[in-house]
């Protein structure tokens, strides 16, 4: 195929950014299949799109939620993002999941999960973007959102499987985070990475119903105590314990007021925007720092010595620091 012109890129692009601003869904979910192909050409398209779409983007409310697998999220998510359609809000639901591997085997590829809510015509909901690095699917996790709230979604639900590093990587995109937790014994905060439980907004005890009503209490009681202990992220904020039942929607929309209340107090104070100012200056460093290291080792003369200075530092041959030097300064033609 012959490599269109570089005015007809730019009218297909433009016309695909006018579609996506007036809501059109399979425009919008085209959009993000482009940013997640590793096709040659697509990177410099969804660029270019991104671009288009920059100044549309930010009207929402990004939240992201993260719990062990089990929690309750789904059933959680479905509950709460149908209350706020049904209020006309338009929730977009995206996830962070670097473990899926096969197309639609994701954590939101299955079915089952938030039926209702994806048949809603006011939700958006797609699954983790598959395979790669964390950093690769946060970055397409965080151009997805820029397009959705393109699309004119003013809620944006970030989920992520609570095991290891994507955690930190969805604070480090959204305004709130919210961490949910079992109504469990006390040590259940203990099991739990401690670095994760300080990400927290807010915490929420799911499953707060019939026989557990009582341990969610008392776990809650519990969560508040030790949330006490930590140092607050942010001086006009101190994370809340809620409680709530995803299967009868009994504290749900408390959950929402919540996260308005939180987004009030850091409007007043300024955090808000200095969060998301920060966010997109990290966000910058990591893609300098990702595609440097890509052509650092893509680099001929470096790819060439690589693997062979790499076994003399691990032989304890040479230091780590003279064979940085000496790739580098091969990496830049020295
Ligand atoms: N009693 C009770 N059960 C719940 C509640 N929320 C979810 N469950 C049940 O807990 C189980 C797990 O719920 P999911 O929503 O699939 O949990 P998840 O956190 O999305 O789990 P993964 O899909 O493994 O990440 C299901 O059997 C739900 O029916 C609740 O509020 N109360």
């Amino acid at each position: 195929m012959t490599k269109a012109a570089p005015e007809k890129e730019k009218a297909k692009t433009a016309a695909l950014a006018d579609q996506i601003r007036a809501g059109d869904r399979r425009a919008l979910a085209r959009a993000i299949t482009l940013i997640e192909s590793t096709k040659p050409g697509h990177a410099e398209e969804s660029e270019a799109l991104l671009e288009a779409l920059l100044p549309d983007s930010g009207n929402s409310v990004r939240i992201g939620i993260t719990g062990v697998p089990g929690v309750g999220k789904s059933t959680f998510i479905e509950c709460f993002g149908l209350q706020l359609v049904e209020a006309g809000h338009k929730v977009a639901v995206l996830a962070v999941d670097p473990s899926s591997k096969v197309s639609g085997g994701s954590i939101l590829g299955d079915k089952t999960r938030m039926e209702e809510l994806s048949r809603h015509p006011g939700a958006f909901i797609r699954p983790s973007p598959t395979g790669g690095t964390l950093g690769g699917v946060a970055r397409r996790t965080r151009e997805a959102m820029l397009v959705c709230e393109a699309a004119g979604f003013d809620v944006i639900l970030v989920e992520t499987v609570g095991v290891g590093q994507s955690e930190t990587a969805v604070s480090e995109m959204v305004d709130i985070f919210l961490l949910m937790l079992l109504p469990g014994g006390g040590d259940e905060l203990q099991g739990i990475k401690k670095g994760i439980v300080e990400l927290a907004d807010a915490v929420i005890v799911n499953k707060a119903d019939g026989d557990l009503a009582a341990a969610a209490e008392r776990a809650a009681a519990e969560y508040h105590a030790a949330l006490g202990l930590l140092r607050a992220a942010n001086p006009d904020w101190r994370p809340p314990v809620l409680r709530c039942s995803a299967l009868t929607g009994a504290g749900v929309a408390e959950v929402w007021e919540t996260v308005q209340a939180h987004r009030r107090v850091m409007e007043a104070s300024g955090a808000r925007a200095a969060r998301r100012a920060a966010q997109a200056g990290a966000w910058m460093w990591s893609e300098i720092r990702d595609g440097l290291l890509r052509r650092f080792k893509a680099h001929p003369r470096v790819a060439g010595e690589l693997d062979s200075l790499e076994a003399e530092v691990r032989a304890g041959r040479t230091t780590p620091t003279a064979a940085a030097r000496r790739l580098i300064g091969l990496f830049q033609g020295e």
